[in-house]
């Protein structure tokens, strides 16, 4: 056997030299052919394949390749660990210093996935100095190239080739920094280039410290709405079983100061989702929303604050309209007296935004509605399927005051705490207040002053509230 192949190899070894030799000493019409049955030939003998992976697509030189970004954060945590040549840069959202096989360091980094061994390397080809460059793909080309035994072609084009990417997805899902849009007005363009094409959200990085921990509310309502909001995340497969888009409305409802931004921020650090901060008043018609709802990616909250605020603009709006109906032709001609358009949006539009048909597109959504008002509410809008859970964030009890005085004071335990019990008991008083009466004004104020600060506000709220019922009765 070791017999046979050491003949085999001599015959290629001939084989090779004899082309060399043709190809310096024979003119180019002879070569070419035989050129020819040469590849095929080491193609027959050569029993691995190799598969490249460009930067750019192949048909459009301004597009990113998404494969190409998932296998370059897939591949981080290999070369780090592997190659000896890196390439350090820094993530533009998180700032933290990246670690990357250097592009043509000719280092290969070894995977294996369910027994098979693989290969990767990254390269680059340079354009010739005489080249003009009209995109990217031009400039530099760097790509990624996989090489893995024949035998393995089905596994890996099938199988591994996926796990790559979604490992590679789910590698930048938890590397992003998260985002907060808000939704541009007609004539404004929001930041960034964008060719003539309006954007419709600006966006900045989401940055809230809230958290369910620091939020002053029920203790065991808590746990609810975040078990709730945990089970939504990792539903995907029942959401689908059961045929419904994978989406849940919260409604939000509750005195000012009482917390419900605070929730919607808490939400989004729980769950790690992006949040659409959607201000209605802004938005033209009900086509435009639609057009911002597509824009809206997946794992993420939109947010539409102070419902009852928005909805008025609606009614407004149509009596607007009838208002508006110039009746002197020729000021109507020349657009004096027309009133200036506000949000057309109507609440049809709105609830075809929640639930209807392109509400599915890419599923994994929260919609939230807060308001100070929810009796105002039209029913539909709030009926359960739309807004599947009515939170109410209420006036400051002494539960949500303890998680307040150990966020702003670190205290569990003090003799005020049973006064502080009874007083808010008797009066209202919002988180937002407690909050503020316990936060020390100056560095290291005494815990104690900042506890009698608050005995102090609220019997002082119990005493106006007093003299207001006495005015009223006399
Ligand atoms: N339940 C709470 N837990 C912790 N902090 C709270 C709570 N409620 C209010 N606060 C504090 O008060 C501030 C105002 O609260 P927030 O903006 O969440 O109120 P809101 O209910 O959204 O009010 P509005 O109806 O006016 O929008 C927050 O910055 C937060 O520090
Ligand atoms: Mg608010």
């Amino acid at each position: 056997m070791s017999e046979m192949l050491t003949k085999l190899w001599s015959a290629i070894g001939g084989l090779l030299f004899a082309y060399t030799m043709l190809q310096n000493f024979f003119p180019h019409e002879i070569t070419t052919p035989i050129k020819h049955y040469y590849k095929k030939l080491l193609n027959f003998f050569y029993l691995y394949i190799r598969i490249t992976f460009p930067e750019y697509e192949a048909d459009d030189a301004f597009q990113r390749s998404s494969t190409y970004a998932a296998i370059k954060r897939y591949l981080n945590a290999l070369s780090a660990a592997q190659a000896k040549h890196l390439q350090a840069s820094v993530a533009p959202d998180t700032e933290a210093v990246v670690l990357a096989m250097a592009p043509d360091s000719s280092e290969e980094v070894t995977d294996v996935f369910d027994g098979i061994k693989l290969w990767w390397s990254s390269g680059e080809t340079h354009p010739s100095a005489q080249t003009i460059t009209f995109g990217p793909r031009e400039a530099e080309k760097r790509f990624f190239s996989l090489t893995f035994h024949i035998r393995h072609r089905d596994a890996v084009c099938g199988s591994y080739l996926k796990h790559v990417r979604e490992q590679g997805k789910e590698i930048a899902v938890k590397e992003r920094k998260r985002k907060l849009f808000t939704n541009n007005r007609e004539n404004e363009g929001g930041g960034g280039p964008h060719f003539g094409r309006r954007r419709l959200w600006s966006e900045v990085v989401f940055d809230h410290p809230a958290t369910f921990q620091t939020l002053a509310m029920d203790v065991q309502r808590k746990q609810e709405i975040i078990d709730d909001l945990i089970n939504f995340s990792e539903s995907k497969d029942y959401y689908k079983s059961v045929g419904k888009a994978w989406k849940r409305g919260y409604l939000l409802y509750g005195p000012p100061g009482t917390g419900k931004s605070t929730m919607i921020a808490a939400m989004a650090n729980l769950l790690e989702y992006d949040v659409y901060d959607l201000e209605l008043t802004a938005v033209k018609d009900n086509t435009e929303l639609r057009k911002l709802l597509i824009d809206t990616s997946g794992k993420s909250i939109i947010v539409i604050e102070d419902i009852d605020c928005s909805l008025v603009v609606e009614k407004r709006n149509d009596e607007k309209k009838e208002e508006g109906e110039e009746k002197d032709p020729m000021k109507k001609m020349m657009g004096m007296g027309e009133k200036k358009k506000a949000s057309e949006v109507t609440l049809s539009g709105l609830l075809n935004f929640i639930d209807g048909l392109w509400s599915a597109c890419g599923g994994e959504r929260i919609i939230v509605f807060t308001t100070n008002y929810v009796e105002k509410l039209d029913p539909a809008l709030i009926r359960r399927g739309r807004m599947d859970q009515h939170i109410e964030l209420s006036y400051c009890g002494f539960e949500a005051f303890k998680v307040l005085a150990k966020n702003y004071l670190k205290l569990e335990e003090h003799d005020l705490f049973g006064r502080i019990r009874v007083l808010l008991e008797e009066t209202k008083m919002t988180p937002a207040d407690v909050a503020e009466n316990l936060m020390p004004k100056l560095k290291g104020e005494d815990k104690e002053r900042c506890l009698t600060r608050l005995v102090k506000a609220i019997e002082e709220a119990k005493k106006k509230k007093e003299n207001g019922v006495a005015e009223n009765g006399a």
